[in-house]
């Protein structure tokens, strides 16, 4: 077997179609007096209802986290901390929520408590990422790695389908990239896998019912699994280039990624024969090469296939290249700019990786 370094992250993690109600327990194991529940302005009910839960220890909401973590809103969140004089926050709510708690973490060391609605693994992972003037900065910081994690399926009901789709597609390119990234081991091999294998088959049952606790904690499960992968394996070629082209030209990052992902396996395919290997298992196609195993999967799930569906300019494409070009992650595959504005031209078009 080869050598290599596998890094524990450690976050206690409750897992259960009732793991809701453990909120004040988990708070209380934390030994925190006055908790700040972060959300996104339309989850602001939920956010009091975790309130209420917490009793006491339930100081305020701060309801306006918004996706890719603006610098003014962090600017705004710290000062509900102060006001509240809050000593642990609880982010209730998808990656922006998560992503805004993360960043007040990481400026006054306090826990974090997660309770996801989305599939995006931000929670299992210590990656923060920061806008300021157009710019998205992403790193890693210890403090930034939530406490304790409640994973309650019943929670993700109400996310929409096309909504849940995209996530789940964000999930498997945590586990896809995972497979090939520089940090990468064989015991995140095997999370990565599973992970596929679960999201993927809970995104085909939600399809036929949307409203399946099975489905959900499937796709749930799948997203710790491929959260944990992105925390350990590290990011490379399709996260680099969903940064650029989501963060920078301001698109929703769900839909990025799912629409990419076939694209970078396309890219990277011929470095990493192993990699596209588990993917296709993973997802019941081994005869089909990962990258259109992956298309067909997102198109047959409805999920948008083109980049111009969703709001980028074929203007814009050649300073997206420039900009992903300019401070590469590590990738497997050289990245060179012709490569890479091709793999960018054919996910504008939403074309089936060929
Ligand atoms: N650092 C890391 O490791 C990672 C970070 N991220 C970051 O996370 C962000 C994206 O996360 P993502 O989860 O996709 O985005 P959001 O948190 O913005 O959620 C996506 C959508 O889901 C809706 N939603 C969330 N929960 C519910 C619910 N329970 N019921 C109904 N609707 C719901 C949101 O609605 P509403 O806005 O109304 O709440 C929103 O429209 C990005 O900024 C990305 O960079 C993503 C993956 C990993
Ligand atoms: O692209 C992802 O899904 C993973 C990491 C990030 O989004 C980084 C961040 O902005 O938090």
């Amino acid at each position: 077997m080869q050598t290599f370094i596998y890094t524990a992250h450690p976050v206690r993690v409750v897992f259960g179609t009732d793991a809701w109600s453990t909120l004040k327990d988990e708070a209380g194991l934390l030994g925190v007096r006055k908790v700040l529940v972060l959300c996104t302005p339309r989850q602001r009910a939920l956010a009091q209802q975790a309130v209420d839960a917490l009793a006491e220890r339930g100081v305020g909401i701060y309801d306006q986290a918004v996706m890719h973590v603006p610098v003014a809103t962090i600017r705004n969140a710290q000062e509900a901390v102060r006001r509240e004089r809050a000593d642990c926050i609880v982010a209730l709510g998808g990656g922006s929520t998560i992503g805004l708690a993360k960043a007040l973490a990481i400026e006054s060391g306090l826990p974090i408590l997660a309770v996801p609605s989305t599939y995006s693994g931000s929670e299992m992972t210590s990656i923060y990422g920061i806008t300021e003037d157009g710019l998205k900065k992403t790193g890693k910081d210890a403090r930034a790695l939530p406490r304790t994690v409640i994973y309650d399926p019943s929670l993700t009901l109400k996310l929409p389908f096309d909504i849940s789709v995209v996530s789940g597609m964000n999930a498997i390119a945590h586990a896809a990239e995972g497979l090939y990234a520089q940090e990468g081991n064989p015991v995140l091999a095997l999370m990565a896998e599973e992970g596929v294998r679960a999201m993927a088959n809970g995104l085909r049952q939600l399809g036929q019912n949307a409203n399946s606790l099975a489905a959900r904690s499937a796709c749930l499960y799948g997203a710790w699994l491929c959260g944990m992968v992105l925390a350990g394996a590290g990011m490379a070629l399709h996260h680099k280039l969903c940064h650029t082209v989501a963060g920078s030209f301001d698109l929703p990052h769900a839909q990025t990624h799912s629409i990419i992902l076939p694209h970078a396996m396309a890219y990277n395919a011929s470095a990493a024969p192993e990699a596209m290997q588990r993917i296709a298992r993973a997802l019941g196609q081994e005869t089909v090469p990962a990258a259109r195993a992956l298309y067909d999967l997102a198109q047959s799930l409805g999920a948008p296939m083109a980049l111009q569906d969703i709001g980028m300019r074929e203007s814009d494409l050649d300073r997206a290249a420039d900009i992903a070009i300019a401070t590469p992650y590590w990738n497997p595959r050289p990245i060179e700019h012709h490569g890479i504005r091709t793999l960018l031209q054919a996910a504008f078009e939403g074309r089936r990786p060929t």
